[in-house]
């Protein structure tokens, strides 16, 4: 079990009656908490099973799903239109009614992202198998299908790289080198910035569900709710629960969904 937490399927009926009674608003990440991961960052995909339950549970609680992916990305692999999608790590959030909100400030850094992207690749180019994924506000920098033995070259090369790029910052996550803008900004922010888009005024508790170190962000900043924890990624985690993997994801939400 994930750092010792309690289990949130076993405590699943008290949550469910605490989610209820406070009226929850629901954040879920994508990779690894709704679609399993995989190795090629391009194949990854919910289950219909999986779109079916997120769709019964947003008519229940108000949802958003809150992604490393871009937006348009996530959105389209979610499918479900009637949702918000924090994108980018929160630097870009869509909406149903054609709600759309991008971080003014990491605007400016876009033409940095266009700059870096060629000389990071020329940087990289004799290390095999690593994989560039551009979202609109972060490059992702992908060593999956690296040699173990060469993933910690490609973590010095792209600090390098960074060191003459102030307006940038260098993230990890799974098998993954995210590089962000450095503005005060990420998930958790997002999140709160999103309880107003979703919720009536007097309806703040959140529960976020997620699986990666970016997940953290939501988990510690985010005031008056609960983070669960999917699997274990190692570091100190600020969730309350957590779920082994994405069947007990499931499994939770059918225990939500349940009358
Ligand atoms: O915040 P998330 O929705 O969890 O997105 C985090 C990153 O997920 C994706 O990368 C991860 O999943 C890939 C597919 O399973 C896997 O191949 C990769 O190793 C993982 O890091 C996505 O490609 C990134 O853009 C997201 O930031």
């Amino acid at each position: 079990m994930a750092n010792h937490l309690p289990s949130a399927l076993k405590n699943a009926e008290e949550l469910k009656k605490e989610f209820r009674d406070k009226k929850a608003l629901l954040f879920l990440d994508f990779d690894g908490t709704l679609a399993p991961i995989v190795e090629n960052h391009e194949d990854a995909a919910i289950s219909e099973e999986m779109r079916d339950l997120v769709q019964q549970l947003s008519k229940v609680y108000p949802t958003a799903v809150v992604s490393g992916r871009g937006m348009k990305d996530v959105n389209q692999r979610v499918n479900l239109p009637e949702l918000y999608y924090a994108g980018s790590h929160g630097f870009e959030i869509s909406g149903p009614g054609n709600f759309l909100k991008e971080n003014d400030e990491a605007q400016k850094v876009l033409p940095i992202f266009d700059k870096i992207q060629p000389i990071l690749k020329q940087k990289l180019k004799d290390i095999n198998g690593v994989d560039f994924e551009r979202k609109k506000f972060t490059l992702a920098i992908h060593y999956r299908k690296v040699d173990e033995n060469f993933t910690s070259e490609v973590h010095t090369r792209v600090s390098e790289v960074l060191k003459d790029y102030p307006e940038l910052l260098k993230a990890d996550g799974k098998k993954v080198i995210e590089v962000r803008p450095a503005i005060d900004w990420h998930k958790g922010k997002a999140v709160e910035f999103l309880k107003e888009q979703l919720g009536e005024k007097d309806q703040k508790f959140s529960v976020y569900i997620g699986d990666d170190v970016t997940d953290e962000d939501a988990f510690k900043y985010v005031d008056n709710g609960l983070g669960i924890l999917v699997g274990d990624h190692g570091n100190k985690t600020y969730a309350d629960y957590s779920l082994e993997n994405i069947d007990e994801v499931k499994e939770f939400f059918q225990l939500l969904l349940k009358q």
